[in-house]
């Protein structure tokens, strides 16, 4: 049995939900630039990170702990983590119900150099009206999946992607040749194919080019822009007033907006 509650945009006691946004899109994609841009283009950028009206998280941010032998595997390049048993997808959903609650949260860093989250570097993530949230297998968990308003999936050619990920881990995340590319061979390319790519099918809006597309940008700046102007309307003005919260016997929340 099922209780559904209709609010106007308010949960009792707790902020508003935030209209959420799910990126994907394989290994350098372009999905953080894809979020940056649509922020810069939202004025979201240079401003208080307590006043800000969209806000940006990673998927990195729920890697699980390794223990000891996973991290010597991670170390030599032999640990799968693009696998989604590489992730905390258990966090990840409480995580994102507290944020569809409107409640204010602090997640980690992750250190990409030590194959491990900081958990004495968190940002805290204040609540906002829009929330992006990005990462490779952000569509592949079904509960997770659902709780999502908007899905976007980056579609960038594989050797682009190959060539910034070798590029991006030499500089940025401390890797050698070697390593990049037999970590690419052995479980970045076979993982995106298995559990990557079938999650495009789940997309409203597919970005082919990433970054690069400044069409598909502007057209989704567009609309969180009028989801923005429309949310600090009153009730009576708002042309879809209502959230519909459905609260099922297993204790799943589904938080629907209607747009
Ligand atoms: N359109 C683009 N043109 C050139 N370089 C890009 C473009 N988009 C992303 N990059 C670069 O490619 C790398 C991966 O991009 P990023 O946005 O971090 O991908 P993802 O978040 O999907 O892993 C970064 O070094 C970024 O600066
Ligand atoms: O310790 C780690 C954790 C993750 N990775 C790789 O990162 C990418 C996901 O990040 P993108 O920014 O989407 O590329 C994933 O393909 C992992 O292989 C890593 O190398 N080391």
């Amino acid at each position: 049995m099922s209780e559904i509650m209709k609010m106007n945009g308010k949960l009792i006691g707790e902020g508003k939900t935030p209209f959420l946004i799910g990126v994907s899109g394989g290994t350098a994609s372009g999905k953080s630039t894809v979020c940056k841009r649509i922020m810069e283009k939202l004025g979201q950028v240079n401003m208080d990170h307590t006043k800000r009206q969209v806000v940006c998280i990673s998927q990195d941010s729920f890697y699980r702990e390794l223990n000891s032998s996973e991290i010597a595997k991670a170390e030599k390049g032999q640990f799968n983590f693009d696998h989604p048993t590489a992730f905390n997808d258990k966090l990840m959903q409480k995580t994102l119900l507290e944020i569809l609650a409107g409640r204010k949260c602090e997640l980690p860093t992750y250190d990409y150099h030590n194959h491990a989250l900081r958990p004495d570097d968190t940002v805290t993530i204040y609540p906002a009206d829009v929330v992006l949230f990005e990462g490779i297998l952000v569509f592949y968990f079904p509960e997770i999946l659902n709780l999502f308003h908007m899905k976007l999936f980056v579609d960038t050619d594989s050797d682009t992607r190959l060539a910034r990920r070798v590029t991006r881990d030499i500089n940025e995340r401390g890797r050698d040749l070697d390593q990049v590319l037999n970590q690419y061979i052995n479980f970045v390319k076979p993982a995106f194919e298995e559990f990557c790519s079938p999650t495009k099918k789940f997309a409203d809006v597919i970005i082919p080019r990433g970054a690069d597309n400044t069409v598909a940008i502007d057209l989704i700046v567009q609309h969180i822009r009028e989801f923005l102007n429309n949310c600090h309307k009153s009730d009576s003005e708002k042309k879809s007033p209502h959230i519909t919260i459905t609260r099922t016997n297993s204790n799943e929340t589904h938080f629907k907006r209607q747009h």
